[in-house]
C-alpha cells in the first residue's frame, strides 16, 4: 500500500532576547490545525499551512511522542522501517525535539525507552534490539560509536539487490534503557557540533540513529528498525555570522539539504531520475522518500520575523513532501536452515519484500487488500542503514529458491559448457530487459520534452524552445549493469568486456543529467541568472505559468536563494488565484566601467543574485553558458503547492490540536480571522 509520509510542525518557544511577534502562529479551527505565516511582501495577508499535527509553543514532548511517534512502534515492531526526520532552520528546536534534555527528554529516548519496556514484556530471547549511530559531516560518514580519532570515514555502498547501507559501522545490543543511555551519552559527546551566532551548540552534521528489532518465532524471523534522523538545520550565513570553518560546513549542509529538496522535487514530478546520488544524505535517506518504509516528518518551526522567511522555506518543504509516497514492505525471513543449492543452478531473482501490513492507524486506504498494497511489479528497497547485512531476507524469498532449486537427490549435472550457455543466456535476458525499460523511459522523456517545447514555442520562449541539443539524451541511469557483472564473476571474457562498454555507455548518458553539478559556481549563477531573466521576460507579458517554470528552472542551479523561492511563492499563488503578479520594479543598469574589481577596496565585488537584484540579466547568457559546456541545462520543473494566503490572523490564543488521520495533512476550510480594514484574499484550496 502506498503511504504518503507524515508531516507534524512544531513552533518552538521564544529563547532569549527573541522579540514577542506574531509573524508564525500556530491556529486551531473547526476539524484541523495550521501555521499561518504572516507574507513577508503584504502584511495584510499570510500564508497557511494546513497539516495533521501543529504544535505551538506551549507543546511537550510528551504530546509529540504520544500523538505521532508511538504509534510507529508499533509498525516497528510488525517489520517495517520507519524513519522519523527533524527538519528546520538551525536553532529552530531539532535537536530539542529529537534528543531533548534529561528533565524533558525528546523522541531519541523516548522511543527507545518503549522499545525495551516493549521487549521486556515478551518472552525472554523472542525479541533483541541493537542500535547504530553515525554522522553525516561534510558529507562524510563516521560512527559516532567510536573514537572520533580512530573513526574513519565510511563509505555507503549499494549491495548487488539495490539495498543501501553504510559499511563497516558498528552495532551495539541494547538489553536495558541504562544500556542505551550510556551508549548515547557518549556517543554524543563525539557528534559535530559548534556555536554560531543563532545556536550556542548547533549541530554541524546530520545525524542517524537506527534501532533495528530483530523478533523471532519458530518459523520466521521479523526485522524492524527506526531511524531517528536530526538534520543539522539549513543556514542564512547573514544571520549565523560564521566564519571561514564554519561557512564550509554550512555549505556541506546548505548544500545536502537542496538535494534533499530536489529528491523531494523530482518525485512529487514522477521524474525518471531521483537525485539521491547527488548527496550522502539523500543516499542513506533514500528508503525514506519514496522507498519501503513509513517516514514522519518533524518540522522545526523558530518564532519571530527574523526566521519568517526560512519558516516559508521549511513549510513550503513540508507541503511538497507530504505528497512523496512510500509502499512499506515487512522485512521477514524464514528461521528454518536454507536448502543447499548447486553452485550451477540458476541465480535467485532479487529479493521481493512482503508487502507492509500495517496497524489500521497506517493504512490510509481501507480495503485494500494485502497483494494490491505494494503492486505486483515493484521491488521494493529494503530498509537503508543496515540493509547491506544479508540477515534480511523475505520469507517467500526462500520458498522460491526451494521450488527453483530441485531437492538434491534430485540435481542434474551440468557440463561446463551447458553452465557457460545457461549463464550467457540468462546474462543476455538481463541486458535485453534493461535496454527495452531504458529504451522505453527515454521515449517517455522525450514525449515530456516535445509537450514542454511545444508549449514554449506556443509561448515565443527565445531559448527554451530553441534548445534541443540534449533533447535526445537518454535518462540511464548509471551502474545499471554493476550487480549483473557483480553476481556473475564467472562470465567468459567476451561477454564481460560486452556488458563493461555497455556500463560506460549508460555511465557516459548519465553524466550529462548531472550536469547542474559540473558547472562551476559562476556558470550555474550566470545560468540561473539567464532563466530569471527569461523568466521575468515571461512574467511581464503576463504568461504568469511559463514565467513560473522558468523560476524553478532557475532554482536547480541556484537552490539556496531566498528571494528566488520567494518569487516561487508569489507567482504560484498568482497562478493559482488567477491573479496579476506585478514584478518588482527594474533596476537601472550601472553604466559600463563602475563596476568594482574584487581587488580593490576592502570589500568583495558583489556576488550576482538571480532572484531580484540581477534580474537585468542578459537571455543570451544562458545561450552562451550553455554554448560553453555544448549542453542544456537540466532542471525539474516544480509544482504548485498547497499554501494558501489569506489576511493574517488577530493575535489568537494558540494551542495544541492533532487530527486523527495519520497518512496525510488535511486540507482545512480557511480560518474567519482578520483585522478591521485588513484585505481578505481567496484561498486557492
Ligand atoms: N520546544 C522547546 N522548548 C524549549 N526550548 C527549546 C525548544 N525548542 C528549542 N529550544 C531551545 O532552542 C535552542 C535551539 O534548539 P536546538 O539546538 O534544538 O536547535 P536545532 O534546530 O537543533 O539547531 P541546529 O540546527 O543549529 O543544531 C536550544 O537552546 C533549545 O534548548
Amino acid at each position: 500500500m502506498a503511504h504518503k509520509v507524515k508531516i507534524a510542525a512544531r513552533l518552538r518557544p521564544r529563547i532569549g532576547a527573541e522579540l514577542e511577534d506574531d509573524s508564525i502562529q500556530v491556529v486551531n479551527e473547526d476539524g484541523g490545525s495550521c501555521i499561518c505565516v504572516v507574507n513577508p511582501r503584504d502584511p495584510n495577508s499570510y500564508f497557511r499551512f494546513p497539516f495533521s499535527s501543529c504544535y505551538d509553543q506551549s507543546s511537550t514532548q510528551e504530546e509529540i511522542f504520544e500523538n505521532d511517534v508511538r504509534p510507529l512502534i508499533d509498525v516497528a515492531f510488525h517489520g517495517v522501517t520507519v524513519t522519523i526526520f527533524a527538519y528546520g532552520v538551525t536553532s529552530s528546536g531539532k535537536t530539542h525535539t529529537m534528543q531533548g534534555t534529561k528533565a524533558e527528554p525528546g523522541v531519541i529516548p523516548r522511543v527507545v525507552r518503549a522499545l525495551v519496556d516493549q521487549k521486556s514484556a515478551l518472552p525472554p530471547g523472542k525479541v533483541s534490539l541493537a542500535a547504530s549511530y553515525y554522522e553525516i559531516y561534510r558529507d562524510d560518514v563516521y560512527d559516532l560509536f567510536v573514537q572520533r580519532d580512530q573513526a574513519p570515514k565510511l563509505p555507503v555502498r549499494e549491495n548487488d539487490v539495490g539495498q543501501v547501507f553504510v559499511a563497516n559501522l558498528s552495532t551495539e545490543p541494547i538489553d536495558t534503557y541504562a544500556d542505551f543511555d550510556a551508549l548515547f551519552s557518549r556517543a554524543n559527546k563525539q557528534r559535530s557540533v559548534g556555536a554560531t551566532n543563532l545556536n550556542r551548540a548547533s549541530s554541524r552534521s546530520h545525524a542517524i540513529l537506527s534501532m533495528e528489532i530483530t523478533m523471532r518465532d519458530e518459523d520466521k524471523i521479523l526485522t524492524g528498525k527506526i531511524n531517528l534522523v536530526d538534520l543539522a538545520g539549513s543556514e542564512n550565513n547573514k544571520l549565523t555570522g560564521n566564519d571561514a570553518t564554519r561557512m564550509a560546513e554550512s555549505a556541506a549542509i546548505n548544500k545536502s539539504l537542496s538535494v534533499l529538496g530536489q529528491v523531494v522535487h523530482a518525485l512529487n514530478q514522477g521524474a525518471s531520475r531521483i537525485p539521491y546520488r547527488n548527496s550522502k544524505l539523500t543516499r542513506i535517506l533514500q528508503d525514506a522518500l519514496g522507498g519501503s518504509s513509513v517516514g514522519l516528518l518533524i518540522c522545526n518551526l523558530a518564532p519571530g520575523a527574523k526566521f519568517r522567511q526560512d519558516t516559508l522555506n521549511t513549510l513550503n518543504f513540508a507541503v511538497r513532501t507530504k505528497n512523496v509516497e512510500n509502499k512499506p514492505v515487512v522485512n521477514e525471513r524464514d528461521n528454518a536452515p536454507p536448502p543447499r543449492r548447486h553452485f550451477a543452478a540458476a541465480p535467485p531473482p532479487a529479493p521481493k519484500l512482503a508487502p507492509a501490513a500495517l496497524p489500521p492507524a497506517f493504512n490510509s486506504t481501507a480495503g485494500h487488500s494485502r497483494q494490491s498494497l505494494a503492486g505486483p511489479s515493484r521491488v521494493p528497497r529494503p530498509s537503508m542503514a543496515m540493509a547491506g547485512r544479508p540477515s534480511i531476507a523475505p520469507v517467500h524469498q526462500k520458498t522460491r529458491q526451494r521450488a527453483q532449486a530441485p531437492p538434491p537427490s534430485t540435481l542434474v549435472t551440468l557440463s561446463e559448457s551447458e553452465i557457460d550457455a545457461r549463464i550467457a543466456k540468462a546474462v543476455e535476458a538481463e541486458v535485453a530487459r534493461r535496454l527495452a525499460a531504458a529504451e522505453q523511459a527515454r521515449r517517455e522523456e522525450e514525449e515530456e520534452r516535445s509537450v514542454e517545447q511545444e508549449l514554449s514555442r506556443s509561448e515565443e520562449g527565445p531559448s527554451v524552445s530553441g534548445s534541443t541539443s540534449m533533447d535526445s539524451e537518454k535518462p540511464i541511469p548509471s551502474g545499471i549493469l554493476t550487480p549483473l557483472l557483480k553476481r556473475h564473476k564467472d562470465l567468459d571474457d567476451e561477454l564481460r568486456q560486452r556488458l563493461q562498454d555497455l556500463e560506460k555507455k549508460f555511465e557516459r548518458s548519465s553524466k550529462e543529467l548531472q550536469l547542474v553539478d559540473v558547472l562551476s559556481p559562476v556558470s550555474r549563477k550566470k545560468t540561473g541568472r539567464a532563466y530569471v531573466a527569461l523568466a521575468r521576460a515571461h512574467s511581464e507579458k503576463g504568461n504568469l505559468q511559463v514565467a513560473l517554470e522558468l523560476y524553478r528552472k532557475a532554482e536547480t542551479y541556484v537552490p539556496d536563494n531566498m528571494k528566488l523561492k520567494e518569487r516561487i511563492i508569489e507567482i504560484e499563488w498568482a497562478v493559482k488565484n488567477g491573479k496579476e503578479f506585478q514584478p518588482s520594479p527594474k533596476k537601472a543598469k550601472k553604466p559600463k566601467g563602475k563596476k568594482r574589481s574584487r581587488s580593490k577596496g576592502p570589500k568583495q565585488a558583489r556576488q550576482p543574485d538571480p532572484a531580484g537584484q540581477d534580474e537585468n540579466a542578459d537571455p543570451n547568457v544562458l545561450e552562451e553558458a550553455m554554448s560553453k559546456i555544448g549542453k542544456r541545462p537540466v532542471g525539474e520543473l516544480g509544482e504548485g503547492d498547497d499554501v494558501s494566503v489569506q489576511t493574517p490572523p488577530k493575535k489568537m490564543k494558540t494551542g495544541f490540536s492533532v487530527l486523527d488521520g495519520i497518512d496525510e495533512a488535511q486540507e482545512v476550510d480557511p480560518p474567519v480571522l482578520g483585522k478591521k480594514g485588513q484585505k481578505r484574499l481567496e484561498s486557492p484550496l
